[in-house]
C-alpha cells in the first residue's frame, strides 16, 4: 500500500484534495444558481461530469501513469479553461466568477509559481472569451444572497484546504531535511572516527578526538570513556572525558565504576544525585587486549534514535582502537628487537640520520654514542644453554633502558651487541652515561637456569665506548665507539686472563 503511495505523483497527491473541494463546492454554488434561475436542469449533466467526476478521473489517470506528472500539468491548463467556459454559460455571476478564478490561480500558483499562475490566468479569460463568444455576454453581477453566503463559505474553505496542504507538505519536506542534515553530520563524525585511527599516535590522542566527535553530534552531552581491567574490573586503567566536563564530575563518574565492580548491561545508568548529572554507560564490543572500555553518555533520558547513534558510534569508536592497536603491535614489530623489547637496528639507523640532519640545521647540536657489548656470551650459551644467553641478553637490555635518561634510546646493535643514542648531548654527558651503566649494571650478578634444571649465578660482563659528533665525523663515530669498545673489552681481557 505504502509503495503504491508513493509512486503516485508529489504533484498530484498535492493537487487532488483542493482539486476535489474546489469543484465540490463551485458545483453546489452553481447547482444552486441553476436551480434559484430555473435554467434547465440539463445543464446538471455537464456540471456532475466536470465537477464531480472529472477530478477523480484525472487521479485515477495519474495513479495509473505513476511518477509522471505531464497529465496533471495538461489537467491544470485544462481546468482554468473550462472553468472560464463554465463562468461565461453561467452568463457571468460575480461572486461565482470570482470564486473560479480564485480556484484556477490558487491551484496553479501553488504548484507551478508566477508562470502557471500566468498561464492559467490567460487560459481562463481564453475559456471565458471563447464560451462568452458562443453564448453572448449578459453581465449579471447580482446573485442572491444565500448563494453569495455559499459562495464565500466555499472560497474560504477552499483557501484553507491548500493552505493545510501546503502546510503538510511543508512539515514533511522540514523534516526530511532535519533528517538528511542529521545524517549528513553523523556520515561526517564517522568518517572523522575512521581517519582518526589513521592519524592518532595513541590512546589519549585517538579517544579524546573521538569525544570532541560525539560532541559535534550532540553538543548538549557530557561523554566519557574508561578503560577497565577485564579480570579486575574494579580497575580503571585509562580514563578521558569531553572538555565540558568538570574535575569534580569526573571524579564522581570515576568513583561510581570503581565502586560497579561488576558488568554493567548495555544502557546501564548511574543515576546522579542532586548536583550531578546522571551518565548512560555502554560496553565496548570490540576486544581490547584484555580491557573492557566503557562509553559514558550524559543524558536523562535516551531516544531509540540516540541509543542507534550510539550504537553506530561505539562500533566506529571499538574499530578504531584496534586498529590502533594493530597499528602500534605492527610498528613495534618493525622497529623493535623481539627478544629485548629496545630498538632495533633498522631503528638505529633511521634515528642516526635524523640526528645527524638535526646537527646540519643546529651545529651547537652535538650527539654520543654508547657502544655496549656483553662479554662472554659465548661461554654462557655454550655451558648453559642458548635460553639462559637470552636471559641475559634481555637483562643487560633492561639495565641499559633503565639506567637511560629519558631522551636516550637503546638500540640492539647484534648479537651480544647495543648502541645507546644521546640526543643533544655532549662527550662528558655521554661519559657520565657511561659510569651509570658501570656502576648501575656492570658486574652485576644474575641467576640464570641451566638446560641440565639447575641455577648457576653470573656477573655481567660490559665492554664500552662512547663517541660525540663534536670530536668526530657522523660517518666514523660508530667506528670510533666500537674501537673504543673493543680497546675497554682488551683491558677487560688482560685483567681477567683466565677469561681467555
Ligand atoms: N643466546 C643468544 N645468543 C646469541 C644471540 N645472538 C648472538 N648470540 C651468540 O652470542 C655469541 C657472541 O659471540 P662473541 O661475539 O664471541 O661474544 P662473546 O662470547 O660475548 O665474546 P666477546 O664479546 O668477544 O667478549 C655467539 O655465539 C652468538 O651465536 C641471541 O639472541 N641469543
Amino acid at each position: 500500500m505504502a509503495e503504491r503511495k508513493r509512486t503516485i505523483p508529489r504533484l498530484t497527491r498535492v493537487n487532488y484534495p483542493p482539486r476535489v473541494f474546489g469543484f465540490g463546492a463551485t458545483f453546489v454554488a452553481i447547482g444552486a444558481l441553476v436551480v434559484d434561475r430555473d435554467w434547465s436542469l440539463l445543464l446538471f449533466i455537464p456540471l456532475t461530469l466536470f465537477f464531480l467526476v472529472y477530478p477523480h478521473l484525472i487521479y485515477l489517470a495519474d495513479r495509473l501513469r505513476r511518477a509522471n506528472t505531464s497529465l496533471e500539468h495538461r489537467a491544470m491548463m485544462f481546468d482554468a479553461f473550462m472553468l472560464g467556459g463554465f463562468t461565461a454559460l453561467i452568463e457571468f455571476s460575480g461572486w461565482i466568477s470570482y470564486t473560479l478564478l480564485a480556484a484556477t490561480i490558487l491551484n496553479n500558483t501553488m504548484t507551478g509559481g508566477l508562470r502557471q499562475l500566468r498561464n492559467a490566468m490567460a487560459l481562463y479569460l481564453a475559456g471565458l472569451g471563447s464560451w462568452g463568444l458562443v453564448v453572448g455576454f449578459d453581465w449579471r453581477p447580482e446573485a442572491p444572497l444565500p448563494i453569495e453566503i455559499l459562495t464565500m463559505v466555499s472560497l474560504q474553505c477552499y483557501i484553507l484546504s491548500t493552505a493545510w496542504v501546503f502546510y503538510t507538505q511543508n512539515r514533511r519536506l522540514n523534516a526530511i531535511k532535519m533528517d538528511a542534515q542529521d545524517k549528513n553530520t553523523l556520515f561526517g563524525v564517522l568518517l572523522e572516527l575512521r581517519s582518526l585511527s589513521d592519524h592518532a599516535e595513541d590512546l589519549d590522542e585517538l579517544v579524546e578526538g573521538a569525544l570532541r566527535q560525539f560532541r559535534v553530534l550532540q553538543p548538549d552531552r557530557s561523554f566519557g570513556f574508561v578503560l577497565r581491567d577485564s579480570n579486575r574490573l574494579e580497575t580503571l586503567q585509562f580514563a578521558a572525558f569531553s572538555e565540558d566536563m568538570v574535575e569534580s564530575q569526573r571524579i564522581w563518574v570515576l568513583r561510581r565504576l570503581v565502586r560497579a565492580r561488576q558488568n554493567l548491561p548495555d544502557g546501564y545508568y548511574l543515576e546522579g544525585d542532586g548536583q550531578q548529572n546522571g551518565y548512560f554507560v555502554f560496553t565496548l564490543h570490540s576486544p581490547i587486549n584484555l580491557s573492557q572500555g566503557l562509553l559514558l553518555v550524559q543524558a536523562k533520558r535516551l531516544s531509540e534514535t540516540d541509543t542507534k547513534t550510539i550504537g553506530l558510534l561505539l562500533d566506529q569508536l571499538g574499530t578504531s582502537l584496534a586498529n590502533l592497536l594493530l597499528t602500534q603491535e605492527l610498528k613495534k614489530a618493525a622497529e623493535r628487537d623481539a627478544l629485548t623489547g629496545v630498538y632495533n637496528r633498522a631503528s638505529l639507523d633511521r634515528d642516526l640520520k635524523a640526528v645527524e640532519s638535526v646537527r646540519q640545521h643546529n651545529p651547537s647540536i652535538d650527539y654520543s654514542v654508547v657502544l655496549v657489548d656483553l662479554i662472554g656470551l659465548k661461554r654462557v650459551n655454550d655451558h648453559y644453554g642458548h635460553e639462559a644467553g637470552d636471559r641475559l641478553i634481555s637483562t643487560v637490555a633492561e639495565g641499559l633502558s633503565a639506567v637511560s635518561r629519558r631522551g636516550d634510546r637503546v638500540y640492539r646493535f647484534g648479537g651480544d651487541e647495543f648502541v645507546i643514542l644521546c640526543q643533544d648531548s655532549t662527550l662528558e654527558g655521554a661519559q657520565v652515561l657511561g659510569e651509570r651503566i658501570d656502576r648501575l649494571v656492570r658486574g652485576r650478578e644474575m641467576t640464570l637456569e641451566t638446560e641440565q634444571g639447575g641455577s648457576v649465578t653470573v656477573p655481567i660482563q660490559l665492554s664500552l665506548g662512547v663517541a660525540n659528533s663534536a670530536h668526530d665525523p657522523a660517518r666514523e663515530l660508530l667506528k670510533k665507539a666500537d674501537e673504543r669498545m673493543y680497546a675497554d673489552k682488551a683491558h677487560w681481557y688482560e685483567t681477567n686472563a683466565r677469561y681467555r
